[in-house]
């Protein structure tokens, strides 16, 4: 296949989405420990991706590789249409990088810096503080654009950081653990402008440690463990892959909610949900009916709740959250479930 010609695949309804990412083998090893054992991946233009991961896991390294800043020691990937092998300059020349070291200059004011990325991307003297301006503007750093970035709080260097990225317009951006050590309020304010990014037609490739993070974000994410992916999907997907989904019923009235309890125990519903469906003795006055959050079995015991006469207040489906997924995929002890948070 030419460099030049993005590889595809045929999405929903049949369209051909253009990869913005694509990876087959990728192998690394450090010595005789082996990093990345062989990593596919296939991220459509335009969409979020997280690589979801405990420390080590090799999520830095596949950036690295993809960045074109290290060589995996086999396999292929492209990058943009651009083979990372043959054609480093190009990919470098389509995408943004923020690592989890942060390529601000203290010393420098916000503006300083900005501009110091302009000049490396040849953008002419009224051009470059025009862009400058406009994305200071945009990340909320206009009032401190002409203090030292090396006052500046965490956040506001991570939006920093990624404002210098911009400068050149990249139409795909890795962004390394753009979270970690920021405060809940800042790291919101770090997905909303993920979020305007994407939609503004960047593709996104995200490394993180947070489930969260990845959940809220992510169109689709791989979970690397021990260098390989031990899943990939959407995050309903993921959560679909270990038990824990269930319907929970809510009722006002203390009389409905005994009378379902009742007819729950007696029931033949799917998924073996009926004998182990008798919630918690429960001053809520909810119920419990396990479920795959499937819509067939969602259906059926709907169905069967109708024929039941049983009208809840309130019905709700619950998933397993990705805490549940994550840690049955990489078989994470209480200690490292600690450090994953
Ligand atoms: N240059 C190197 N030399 C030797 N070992 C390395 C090198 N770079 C990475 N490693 C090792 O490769 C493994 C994966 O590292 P990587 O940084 O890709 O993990 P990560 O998933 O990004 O983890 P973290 O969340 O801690 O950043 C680690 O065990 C690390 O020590």
């Amino acid at each position: 296949m030419p460099s030049s010609v993005m590889p595809t695949t045929t999405g929903a309804g049949g369209r051909t989405l253009p990869a913005a990412v694509s990876a087959t083998g990728l192998r690394k090893s450090y010595g005789d420990k082996t990093v990345l054992d062989g990593i596919d991946l296939y991220i459509p233009a335009g969409s979020i991706f997280a690589l979801l991961g405990p420390n080590g896991a090799g999520k830095t390294t596949t950036v690295r590789i993809l960045s074109t800043l290290i060589d995996p020691d086999g396999g292929r990937a492209q990058v943009a249409g651009h083979d990372i092998a043959t054609d480093p300059q190009a990919v470098r020349a389509a995408i943004g990088v923020t690592g989890q070291f942060s390529a601000v200059d203290g010393l420098l004011t916000g503006e300083e810096n900005m501009l110091l990325m302009a000049d490396l991307h040849h953008l002419p003297g009224r051009e470059g503080r025009r862009v400058a301006a406009g994305l200071l503007e945009r990340f909320g750093l206009a009032e401190a654009a002409r203090k030292p970035a090396a006052a500046y709080s965490g956040g506001m260097r991570r939006r920093l950081d990624i404002a210098m990225t911009l400068v050149g317009g990249p139409r795909i951006i890795f962004l390394d653990e753009p979270t970690t050590g920021l405060d809940p309020r800042s790291r919101h304010t770090m997905w909303q402008i993920v979020r305007e990014l994407v939609a503004g037609g960047v593709t996104v490739l995200l490394t993180t440690q947070y489930l969260e993070e990845a959940d809220q974000l992510a169109d689709r994410i791989a979970v690397l463990n021990d260098g390989r992916i031990a899943a990939e999907g959407t995050p309903e997907e993921l959560k679909r892959l270990v038990p824990g989904g269930h319907i929970r019923l809510r009722f006002s009235d203390p009389s409905a909610y005994r009378s379902a309890a009742s007819a729950l125990r007696g029931a033949d519903l799917p998924h073996g949900a009926s004998r182990k469906g008798d919630a918690p003795a429960d001053e809520a006055l909810t119920l419990r009916i396990p479920s795959d959050g499937t819509q067939r079995e969602l259906r059926s015991i709907l169905d069967w709740l109708d024929s039941a006469g049983i009208e809840a207040d309130e019905l709700t489906v619950h998933t397993p959250d990705l805490d549940d997924v994550f840690f049955a995929l990489t078989g994470g002890t209480d200690q490292s479930r600690k450090a994953v948070r």
